[in-house]
């Protein structure tokens, strides 16, 4: 059988089917450790070119509520705060090229800079110089010389690659957002892995996608991990709806969407050491289940900030996350934003590296 076909068989599954493949997907485990990294999000800019309607975290600039670009000073602040409780991870999240828009122009030009990607450099140099924690940058697309740029102050760095489907181009969730079109969200992905970036990507289930479509965002992502090597874990994210979103009336996936759709990230990835994460705080009451579909790690979780893309779903305390954790049969462990693969001079500069040393 083709991949494709052996994925949408798990993707179709009903019943005791769901139960059997299950089984398989819990077999492949090396261990019985369950990851997360102890993070910070920090949102540098809510302006964004796009405009997804699924989207919670993009403002428009006349919104007297959005970030149009935090002070480095304001950065600092968080960051200081993030070591207090042990952090190790500075998330940068942030909407793409939002100095297209003229108030995050003006800010920068206030702030000495030109474009928002030599900010986010100098932002990411501050975290190295004056913090323990390693910055992770998520802003959307980036070209290959930014890329380029940005790896030199990140530890790792990711976008989702949500979804191949050209259709979703068309409809509600991306019909608004260029920056969503497959090829060029695939092209960033392949230009990190080119340049030796450990990289996060991903995808958003139930914005209107079929399971053909799950099955073929699942498998591009395959291949650039066996072309590159540099995919360290594939995120898989349900839609989460709330209030004043375009898509407030959009039906969640269902619990067993998400239950085969992380079965089959890691029935397609049971060969390599590829995590599958699956973020605990959309999947409040039934997170547990995902350790038996394979799920190994559980992403960032903060105990100093709110999920910014998803502010109505709090984080559950390190304390609850451990419970829920032993409960199902695991250990809990705490791991960097890199993955330790990857901490090495094929991946990291001399100056990441150190910073690393460091740090243990
Ligand atoms: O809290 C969140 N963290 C998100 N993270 C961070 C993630 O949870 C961890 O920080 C990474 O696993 C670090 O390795 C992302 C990181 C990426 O590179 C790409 C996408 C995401 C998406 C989210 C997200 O929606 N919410
Ligand atoms: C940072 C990532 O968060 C995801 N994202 C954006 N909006 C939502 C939502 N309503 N529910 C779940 N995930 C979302 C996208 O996949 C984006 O890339
Ligand atoms: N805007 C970027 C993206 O959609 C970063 C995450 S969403 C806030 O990829
Ligand atoms: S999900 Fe990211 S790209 Fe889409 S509108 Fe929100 S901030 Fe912009």
């Amino acid at each position: 059988m083709q991949r494709k076909e052996k994925i949408l068989q798990i993707l179709e599954s009903t019943d005791s089917q769901i139960i059997d493949f299950m089984n398989k997907a819990s077999e492949y485990r090396e261990n019985n450790l369950i990851t997360y990294s102890k993070n910070i999000f920090i949102p540098l800019t809510e302006i964004c070119k796009n405009d997804c309607g699924y989207c919670n975290f993009k403002k428009t600039p006349d919104d007297p509520t959005a970030i149009i670009l935090k002070t480095k000073d304001e950065v600092l602040a968080s960051l200081k705060e993030a070591e207090k409780y042990g952090c190790s991870e500075a998330l940068f999240t942030f909407g793409e090229d939002a100095d297209e828009e003229e108030s995050v122009k003006q800010k920068l030009a206030e702030f000495g800079y030109e474009n928002i990607v030599d900010y986010v450099f100098d932002i990411c140099k501050m975290t190295l110089n004056e913090t323990t924690l390693l910055p992770h940058t998520n802003g959307g697309n980036f070209s290959y010389e930014n890329l380029k740029k940005l790896k030199e102050v990140n530890a790792s760095m990711g976008m989702m690659l949500e979804s191949t489907s050209k259709r979703l181009m068309k409809t509600i969730a991306h019909n608004k957002s260029p920056g969503k079109t497959p090829e060029i969200r695939l092209e960033t992905i392949a230009n990190a892995g080119k340049l030796k970036i450990p990289y996060t990507t991903g995808i958003l289930i139930g914005i209107g996608e079929t399971k053909e479509e799950i099955a073929e965002s699942l498998l591009a992502i395959r291949d650039l991990y066996d072309k590159y090597g540099h995919i360290q874990e594939v995120i898989i994210q349900n839609f989460t709806t709330s209030p004043g979103i375009e898509m407030e009336n959009w039906e969640e996936p269902t619990f067993l969407d998400m239950v085969r759709t992380v079965m089959a990230g890691k029935l397609l990835f049971k060969d390599t050491d590829v995590s599958i994460q699956v973020p605990p705080n959309l999947n409040h009451d039934t997170a547990q289940i995902f350790l038996l579909c394979g799920a190994d790690d559980w992403g960032g979780v903060s105990p100093v900030s709110h999920d910014y893309v998803n502010p109505t779903s709090p984080w559950p305390t390190l304390n609850e996350l451990n419970r829920l954790t032993q409960d199902a049969g695991f250990e809990l462990i705490e791991r960097l934003c890199v993955y330790e693969k990857y901490v090495n001079d094929k991946w990291l500069n001399k100056t990441l590296l150190e910073k690393i040393a460091n740090l243990s």
